[in-house]
């Protein structure tokens, strides 16, 4: 199964649109700091997503709009300095982009020239359409984000499967389609009926990566805390644990702790 991921010896935005096209799936996971990039990377993934949902898992704040432009670009030069092979995607935050276009390429700039990243990403559609231009036009390839769109979470004021509407889903894949035709490399799909993501992966020719979107797209993306079993209290239906490190995190610690009290640790042979 893991023949393909050794293939390429670094993963650029034009590498997924060659997989997308040669039918080989993407996969993406998050990461914030550079000792979980090193093993992610290490392990053979091929987008790693500096994704703002560093704000909850990094930070425990409850939503991604409080996390700060500064604070993605600490996260984001971490990463890179781990990865030998990946293509690091740096989510631009909340109020970094919706101002005007300019402040859009002024965030956006930061992030490559700050953190060394190789793309950003974006959450909308139309609405954001000239600030993709411009950053576009900047040279910097943009991901697009369509369906859930966590930092419009008060808009919406719950996290359920959108686009389950057919205006709505109308106007997504309209979006999607907007977002290719204007040059975006790949798009998130979040949380939208599988067969409506599925719709959208075939009318358009850019990978379509998604999470809790089914199994009829280009790639899958998830929060590497939560498929390492990490964050125990959060299981949405999308998500598969491939761990329980919360569990044996614990266990680990514990023992830590109880072999410290009795002195168990440390040992002749741990100490000087
Ligand atoms: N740890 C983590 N994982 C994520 O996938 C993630 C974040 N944080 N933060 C930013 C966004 C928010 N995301 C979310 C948040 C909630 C659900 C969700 O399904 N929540 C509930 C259902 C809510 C509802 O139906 O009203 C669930 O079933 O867990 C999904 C994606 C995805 N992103
Ligand atoms: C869930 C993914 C797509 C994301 O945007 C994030 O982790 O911030
Ligand atoms: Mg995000």
């Amino acid at each position: 199964m893991s023949v393909a991921k050794k293939e390429y010896k670094r993963i650029t935005v034009k590498t997924l649109v060659d997989m997308k096209a040669y039918g080989e799936k993407i996969s993406m996971l998050t990461a914030y700091d550079y000792t979980m990039a090193k093993i992610v990377d290490g392990a053979g993934i091929d987008v790693i997503l500096v994704g703002d949902s560093a704000s909850n898992v990094m930070a425990g704040h409850e939503t991604t709009l409080p996390i700060t432009l500064d604070q993605m670009i600490y996260h984001a030069s971490s990463v890179v300095r781990a990865i030998d092979r990946a293509l690091v995607v740096v989510d631009l935050p909340f109020g970094s982009y919706q101002s005007d276009p300019k402040e859009a390429l002024r965030s956006a700039i930061r992030i490559m020239k700050e953190s060394g990243g190789h793309a950003v990403k974006l959450e909308g559609g139309k609405e954001i359409k000239e600030s993709i231009k411009r950053i576009l036009n900047a040279g910097i390839p943009v991901m697009g984000h369509l369906g859930l769109t966590p930092q419009s979470i008060y808009k919406f004021g719950t996290y359920t499967v959108r686009a389950k509407e057919e205006q709505e889903a109308a106007d997504l894949i309209k979006d999607a389609k907007l977002l290719e035709r204007i040059g975006c490399f790949a798009i998130v799909l979040e949380k939208i009926p599988a067969k409506l993501a599925k719709e959208v992966a075939e009318s358009v020719s850019i990978p379509i990566i998604g999470i809790g979107a089914g199994s009829g797209v280009d790639g899958q993306v998830l929060v590497l805390h939560d498929m390492l079993g990490m964050t125990h209290e959060f299981h949405p239906r999308f998500l598969r644990r491939y761990m329980n490190l919360y569990e044996e995190m614990t266990n680990a610690i514990s023992q830590y702790v109880d072999d410290v009290k009795t002195v168990d640790f440390p040992n002749d042979s741990e100490q000087y």
